[in-house]
């Protein structure tokens, strides 16, 4: 419907109160959408938490500078095809199949991978297998490997669903004088895990994956809803936001041992972002991509000992999410304007996979850089 001067009425500025109208309602609609899409029952998800942290953050800050140099280092990698999904299967304690063995492996890993940092590095917990002394998160699956090695079903949840001190004890058994921390709270959710899968998937992650339709998304709410121990969820200024660790690195370590095909094929896996733990945010601030205050950097270099939501510890993680967030949107930019490259496989698990392999193979270069300790469940 156009008027005299040829305009389209319905935009005209005789016509200024239906513009607005459409305008505020198509914002809104978007708000809505926006506020829908980044929520989960009343829970922020991780990017937009991510961004929520990073706006208020008073002690941690992102570095437009160190983001462009971590970019293109990415930039690098994937233009000498050294960034790929398959690379997640190389690591010699990972599974080698793309089978339910390989995804329930998997949920079991995730579902202990938390808390490996010890007050003192020279007192570590430490398994032996294949040749290799291996702490941090590797001892977990060193273990894991050791006691299927020998037998015990540590696989299957009809046995860690009643697992006792004494079996978690010996699967877990350490070869330096130091035990796994937080024993008794890793068979409790052992347990809990194990009865989850059973009473209602029986008995398999593969059948939790087969009811999301390929979807990562889907498969994030199913986790977060039945299996309570993957609740990584923050308050902060009022807001309940979703940090989803370990409910996020389940879903791209079954990704990555799937090759991203068949039982790890996920539509939507680039809404996946990087996983808040206690190690990328050293990488992070290495690169320069972000920066500590300094008091929060003097309260770090004393170890001082953090809790699970405090305010520091909420910033350090959610701007850890915002930058990883902000350097793929920087490596896809850097990508799509290189002629020479055809198709953009860049997201935020293969940039957060290489900044965590970068950081245990950097140790020694970022040891003057302190990490947050917190003992918690959740990272
Ligand atoms: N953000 C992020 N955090 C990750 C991982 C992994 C293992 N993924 C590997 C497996 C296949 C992939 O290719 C990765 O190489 C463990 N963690 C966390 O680190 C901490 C342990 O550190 P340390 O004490 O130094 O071992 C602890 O919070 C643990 O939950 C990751 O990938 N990303």
């Amino acid at each position: 419907m156009l008027n005299e001067r040829g305009k389209s009425s319905l935009f005209d500025s005789d016509y200024l109160p239906s513009r607005q109208l459409l305008l505020s309602a198509s914002l809104s609609a978007c708000v809505v959408c926006f506020s829908i899409c980044s929520k989960m029952d009343g829970v922020t998800l991780p990017r937009e938490s991510g961004r929520i942290i990073t706006e208020t953050a008073k002690d941690v800050f992102i570095d437009q500078d160190g983001i462009a140099k971590v970019a293109q280092v990415i930039v690098d990698k994937v233009k000498k095809k050294e960034f790929d999904v398959k690379t997640w299967k190389e690591h010699p304690l990972n599974p080698k199949t793309s089978d339910k063995a390989a995804v329930d492996w998997v949920f079991l890993a995730d579902t202990l991978n938390f808390s490996f940092w010890s007050e003192d590095e020279r007192k570590k917990y430490m398994v032996k297998y294949k040749g290799g002394e291996h702490t941090g998160y590797w001892s977990l699956c060193a273990a894991m490997n050791r006691a299927i090695d020998e037998g015990i079903p540590i696989m299957d949840p009809n046995y860690y669903a009643t697992i006792s001190h004494n079996d978690f004890m010996k699967v877990f058994r350490s070869d330096s004088d130091h035990d796994i921390p937080l024993i008794d709270k890793r068979i409790e959710i052992m347990q809990e895990a194990g009865k989850v899968l059973l009473k209602k998937y029986t008995g398999s992650f593969v059948n939790c994956i087969e009811e999301c339709d390929k979807s990562a998304q889907k498969l994030l709410q199913l986790i977060v809803r039945d299996f309570p121990s993957y609740r990584d969820v923050v308050s902060y200024n009022g807001k309940q936001l979703g940090i989803l660790k370990r409910a996020q690195i389940l879903i791209a370590d079954v990704w990555g041992a799937c090759e991203g095909k068949g039982l790890g094929e996920f539509t939507d896996i680039d809404t996946i972002t990087m996983f808040a733990d206690y190690r990328i945010p050293q990488a992070l601030v290495y690169f320069g991509a972000m920066k500590y205050s300094e008091s929060l950097m003097e309260k770090l270099k004393k170890d001082t000992r953090m809790e699970n939501g405090d305010r520091l510890e909420v910033e350090i993680r959610g701007v850890s999410i915002w930058v990883t967030e902000l350097i793929r949107d920087e490596v896809v930019k850097m990508l799509k304007a290189d002629p020479e490259t055809k198709d953009v496989n860049v997201n935020a698990v293969l940039i957060d996979h290489y900044l965590w392999d970068y950081r245990r193979d950097h140790a020694t270069d970022m040891a003057d850089i302190p990490f947050h300790k917190v003992r918690c469940i959740y990272y």
